[in-house]
């Protein structure tokens, strides 16, 4: 974190309640409604199929999870300041909402949905001449959410007007059919800022700087631009991948787009878990269950993989352990089988301190909220590298490519500070100037055996799952 001031979070364009009364008045509480729903449809994709628009919200997860649309409060927040101010104008604008829970589970009464950027200072800090860089972290509230919890359906209006909303219900939801989902059309992809051919040797100048002794393990990523005949429909990249991707979360959040196997932060009723991801092996396409099992074996006893997982999971628990009053560390990883690649996995699980009241009469106060876990998590040596500052500076230096909100936190924040963030990976950003252009992000942890030909084909089968999605088939 360098010392420079934080710029102000600056509210979005977008409806804020303070709006209708002037700028001298308080703004308007949000007024925040959850009511039951009885007759939700199943399946893997019924959540993102209630989604009546292009601007999509979205953290579902076999079936279940949170969907949003509309955006009743929008916060943009830039720089090293980014998690800091978003939770401080969360806060704020909690302690002025009026809310009305019936169900009260994780994801009901107030959420906010947000994603941030994997960089203190991406390349595009700057203003450029086509209008305010794009922000380094949004918190989106949006105006209706749909949830599933098991047998448990619900859905929370947010009213910026300082009133309650018509009654929200299964008719409300029969209301909300909207935009019809157009599938992208012929897509083409090109290189990125470092061609294909190119990232070999920048995976080389990697693994010199670990066998000069400068660092451990560093994560390097390469992106693809893909360009759609039509305008790319989030919507259309949802469903495809919370049908194929099960084991994953699929997210959108302010046009980053993705179905990530890899949880940085769940923390639900004072306990937190970490699912930690890190080495990896393909699975080819085709690939019978048997040599998938083959394959597996030799990904559990491959030492160059057990070894970047070993810094990864050390990261997590090192990052976690400050604000536990225990904490479980699996000793040995096990394999997450994935369609396209496998991964050693390791769940860190831990009990949340509750830090002291706040007059400090030892009185239990609140534990501190997901976004703030997810802030002093990121960046976990699964996305960035051992020593962190180290490798966040080699990636500066030699990946050639601005990470924007790919491999930063992504998820949501609930009233009570409950909440999930993943991390960006197998993701795409959706290009707000034209949006017929995506970026596709993928990056490999290296380490001293790495090598910089396999991890190009790792990076391919990474980028798997955002080229499939983006498919008209
Ligand atoms: C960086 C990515 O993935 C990370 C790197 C992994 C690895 O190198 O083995 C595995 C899972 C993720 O933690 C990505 O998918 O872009």
């Amino acid at each position: 974190m360098s010392a420079t001031p934080l710029p102000a979070p600056r509210p979005s364009p977008g409806p804020v309640p303070g709006d209708t009364t002037g700028p001298a008045s308080e703004p308007l509480p949000l007024v925040v409604r959850t009511t039951r729903l009885d007759a939700l449809p199943g399946g893997l994709t019924a959540l993102v199929d209630l989604l009546p628009d292009t601007r999509p919200l979205s953290w579902v997860r076999r079936g279940d999870g949170i969907v949003g649309w509309g955006e009743a409060l929008r916060f943009d927040t830039f720089g090293p300041g980014r998690f800091a101010d978003a939770e401080a104008a969360w806060q704020a604008t909690l302690a002025r909402a009026v809310v009305h829970d019936d169900v009260r589970l994780p994801g009901t009464g107030p959420v906010a949905f947000g994603t941030f950027a994997f960089d203190d200072a991406g390349p595009g800090d700057d203003d450029t001449e086509d209008g305010p860089a794009r922000p380094d972290g949004s918190l989106v509230v949006p105006r209706v959410l749909v949830g599933r919890r098991g047998d448990v359906a619900w859905m929370t209006t947010v009213s910026v007007t300082g009133a309650l909303d018509a009654v929200p219900g299964a008719e409300a939801l029969r209301d909300t059919r909207g935009a019809p989902v157009v599938p992208p059309g012929r897509v083409t992809t090109t290189d990125g800022s470092v061609a294909a051919e190119d990232w070999p040797a920048v995976v080389r100048e990697g693994v010199a700087r670990i066998q000069a002794g400068e660092l451990e393990k560093v994560v390097l990523a390469r992106e693809v631009v893909a360009t759609a005949e039509r305008p790319v429909d989030p919507r259309w990249l949802l469903r495809r991948l919370a049908d194929r991707y099960q084991a994953c979360w699929t997210f959108s959040v302010a046009g980053m787009v993705g179905a990530t196997p890899e949880l940085l932060v769940r923390s639900e009723k004072g306990l937190v878990t970490s699912r930690v991801l890190a080495g990896t092996i393909r699975r080819e396409p085709g690939m019978s269950d048997d040599d998938a099992l083959l394959h597996a074996a030799q990904l559990a006893r491959s030492s160059k993989d057990l070894e970047e997982h070993e810094y990864a999971v050390r990261s997590v628990a090192a990052a976690l352990e400050p604000f536990c009053t225990s904490m479980n560390v699996p000793d040995s990883p096990f394999v997450l089988h994935l369609p396209n690649v496998m991964h050693l996995a390791s769940d860190v699980t831990g009990v949340l301190d509750r830090v002291a009241g706040p007059g400090g009469d030892g009185r239990p106060g609140r534990a501190p909220s997901s976004l703030t876990l997810a802030a002093a998590l990121h960046p976990s040596a699964a996305v960035c590298g051992t020593p962190t500052v180290t490798a966040r500076d080699l990636i500066r230096e030699i990946e050639g490519m601005d990470r924007s909100r790919y491999a930063g936190p992504v998820g949501w924040v609930g009233a009570d500070g409950d909440g999930e963030w993943g991390i960006a990976l197998r993701s795409a950003e959706l290009s707000e100037a034209d949006p017929r252009h995506v970026r596709l992000f993928a990056g490999c942890g290296i380490v001293a055996a790495s090598d910089p030909e396999a991890e190009l084909a790792e990076s391919e089968a990474k980028l798997e799952p955002m080229r499939w999605a983006l498919r008209d088939d």
